[in-house]
């Protein structure tokens, strides 16, 4: 009775359990649900778009790699090529002692059998000394591989860094293109993955091919000696077919590893922007207590990447059940105690029974009608010796052969994946090559969740439309739209000349395009159409709101982008400058000129903003091109600098908001945004305008004007 209630109890209490658990997975399936809703219809886009062409072991992954490979192995002297030969040899020179040492084994063996002594000292001996060697070659494969990863790792990168840091292709892959959206992990973790890979599949796919290259050498050796038994020819035969038929079915049935290790690397790289994003931008984050947005966001990507390796994991799951069961259960499905017991030749019989199978074994074990073979008729009359002999070396050979086989079939999915990593870094490679030659493309693109960039093709992009024509100095644009690299008119046309003489101000509200303007200036981006008339661009120096701290020491910051044994000046020339920003305590406080500190942390933005002003005291450029270069500096400060530069003879491209600089330039250019970016107007006027538009701007920058005056 009690024991009853008991059982009722528990069964009672587990179904409580059972349901309790069931229902905290369900809410936590349908939370994941809601959660991976809008990734899974971003993922079909984003098939689309990424993965719109097949990745996987076709024509296009061989083309590409062999492009690929000749910037490995560019010359047949380059030491690429020397390391690749040399690992190759010492694939080679292994393939061959593994082949020895079956032989020995096999000796060895015969000794023990015939009951030989002196025989078995011998090739013991023989083995030992061998086997010095033999570990040498194995540990020196590891040593040369790395070296040759290493050594492509190196043409690689070298040859990538060429291309990112032609023609300002760094700026344009960021902001003139979508395709790429975290070139420093193809720079870095693709390349790496691509060349690890590579080297790795190629020292396990050689050793696998001399291997089966001895072992059918072997068989065909046999066959031509077998020659009572029927079926030798077609059984090699039928066993290459059954190998043909496990590869086409393994390739038929094999999830497409190289797409989706392809989109896990993809993943990987955004969650790695993310953090490197809150890096950057920690103070602001801090400032606003914005960690759990940042966490959410950083969590989303993270449960992305977490989503394509689980389905990696799966797929691998069934694959690799599928691959042994071919390979291991079914090849070796062959009863050899049995054909041994009836006194088939070993040697034959274990050859098939490693690469042949129940069925095709069958054929010349039932067809031999053969004797046993002697080499001593005397001591070992049915030849028991020999044959344990030959069974040895053909056990070892065979087995490695067989080894061999299921290794080369097996790598599939490795050389799947090679494919996906070979198109990474055969789309870096094309991407940069196609942006250092203007040819971009902006597609939809996921940056996290739930936020699309999409495309406005406002206008049909051609930047060969436009003619940049190089100058002696003046900047002449002829009917020059503007329009950002999202295909958006900022401004549809503009006309008009600066003189080296002239000292421009520039002037519009927000997002108008004067930044934009000086983009274009510079060559960052490009003209569609019209004509712009311009010096060489080292006749520009750009000074913008937040300059660009580099790495290095004071001295570095000045003369940037000089180097050390660039620089022109010493360091009484350097005080000077610094005196010229009022910034000459400077050296004082961080303890002299050659002093390295991250500038970035440790000075203050007015400081940045007047050490980024120092440069053109540096520089001397022929145009300075100010954006709001000066907006954290102290007024009084500010036109002593301004002053200063004009003195040395350069002209001032000035874009602010402050009407104080006014009296520092001779020259308006307004742009009237009118708030849809479509229409502007520029004009040029003499100092008499300048006052006018000052009546204007006072009265629409009045609020600016009273925080100065106070
Ligand atoms: N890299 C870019 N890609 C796409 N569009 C851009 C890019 N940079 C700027 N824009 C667009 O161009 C417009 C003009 O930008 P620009 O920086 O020239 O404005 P601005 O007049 O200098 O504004 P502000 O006074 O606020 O600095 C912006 O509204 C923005 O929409």
């Amino acid at each position: 009775m009690a024991s009853s209630r008991r059982t009722k109890i528990f069964i009672f209490s587990s179904s409580f359990a059972l349901i309790i658990y069931l229902i905290r997975r369900y809410r936590r399936y349908l939370r994941l649900k809601k959660f991976f809703k809008l990734v899974q219809s971003q993922k079909k886009s984003l098939m689309s778009i990424t993965l719109s062409s097949s990745i996987g072991i076709n024509k296009r992954f061989f083309n590409q790699l062999l492009v690929i490979i000749k910037i490995l192995i560019p010359r047949l002297r380059s030491d690429s090529f020397v390391l690749f030969v040399t690992h190759l040899t010492a694939l080679i020179s292994r393939t061959f002692l593994s082949v020895y040492i079956a032989r020995l084994d096999g000796a060895i063996v015969k000794s023990l059998v015939q009951r030989n002594p002196r025989d078995f000292i011998r090739t013991i001996s023989i083995f030992l000394t061998v086997a010095i060697p033999a570990s040498f070659i194995n540990s020196f494969i590891k040593f040369a591989e790395s070296k040759l990863a290493l050594a492509f790792r190196s043409k690689l990168t070298r040859y990538a860094y060429d291309s990112y840091f032609r023609n300002q292709t760094y700026y344009r892959i960021s902001n003139m293109d979508t395709r790429l959206l975290t070139p420093d992990q193809n720079l870095t973790d693709d390349i790496e993955t691509f060349t690890t890979t590579l080297t790795h599949l190629f020292s396990h796919l050689t050793k696998p091919f001399f291997d089966i290259a001895v072992v059918s050498w072997t068989l065909v050796v046999m066959v031509q000696e077998k020659k009572r038994a029927r079926g030798l020819k077609e059984v090699p035969i039928l066993t290459i077919m059954v190998i043909f038929m496990t590869f086409l079915a393994l390739r038929k049935l094999s999830p497409r590893f190289g797409k989706l290790v392809s989109e896990e690397a993809r993943r990987r790289g955004l969650l790695r922007f993310a953090h490197t994003r809150i890096i950057t931008n920690a103070e602001e984050i801090a400032f606003f207590d914005g960690h759990e947005v940042e966490k959410d966001w950083i969590l989303k990507l993270y449960y992305q990447l977490r989503e394509q390796t689980n389905l990696i994991i799966k797929k691998k799951l069934w694959f690799i059940m599928l691959e042994q069961f071919l390979m291991k259960y079914f090849w070796h499905s062959c009863p050899q105690k049995h054909i041994i017991l009836n006194g088939m030749n070993s040697m034959v019989i274990h050859a098939l029974c490693i690469l042949g199978g129940m069925v095709f074994i069958a054929i010349p074990i039932l067809t031999y009608d053969g004797s046993g073979e002697t080499d001593d008729p005397i001591g070992d009359p049915l030849g028991i010796s020999s044959r344990t002999e030959a069974f040895t070396v053909s056990k070892n050979l065979l087995s490695s052969g067989a080894d061999a086989v299921e290794r080369v079939i097996s790598s599939y999915k490795e050389i799947a994946q090679l494919a996906g990593y070979t198109n990474r870094v055969y789309t870096m490679l094309q991407v940069f090559d196609e942006c250092a030659h203007e040819r971009y493309q902006r597609l939809p693109t996921i940056v996290g969740e739930d936020s699309y960039i999409e495309a406005k093709r406002k206008v049909n992009l051609n930047p060969q439309g436009g003619r940049t024509i190089e100058s002696d100095a003046d900047i002449i644009a002829e009917n020059l739209p503007i329009i950002t690299p999202n295909g958006d008119v900022i401004i549809e046309s503009l006309s008009l000349k600066i003189t080296p003489n002239m000292h421009v101000l520039i002037t519009g509200p927000n997002g108008c395009g004067k930044s934009s303007f000086f983009r274009i200036v510079r060559g960052l981006w490009p003209i569609y159409s019209g004509f712009l008339h311009r010096p060489n661009p080292s006749n520009f120096f750009l000074i913008p709101q937040r300059p660009y701290m580099c790495p290095g020491t004071l001295r570095d910051q000045i003369i940037y982008p000089h180097r050390m044994g660039q620089a022109r000046i010493n360091d009484n020339h350097l005080m000077e400058i610094l005196n010229n920003v009022e910034l000459q305590y400077i050296v004082q406080r961080e303890g002299g000129l050659n002093v390295e500190r991250d500038w970035k942390d440790i000075l203050s933005g007015g400081e940045k903003q007047r050490l980024g002003l120092a440069r053109i005291f540096y520089h001397k450029p022929k145009y300075a091109l100010l954006d709001e270069c000066t907006s954290a500096v102290s007024i009084d400060v500010e036109g002593k600098i301004y002053e200063r530069v004009k003195k040395l003879g350069i002209s001032l491209l000035t874009i602010t908001h402050r009407p104080s600089l006014w009296a520092y330039h001779t020259h308006l250019l307004q742009f009237n945004g009118d708030g849809e970016k479509e229409r502007a107007e520029s004009q040029l006027a003499g100092i008499p305008e300048i006052q006018r538009r000052l009546d204007e701007l006072t009265q629409l920058l009045g609020e600016d004007i009273t925080d100065d005056q106070n």
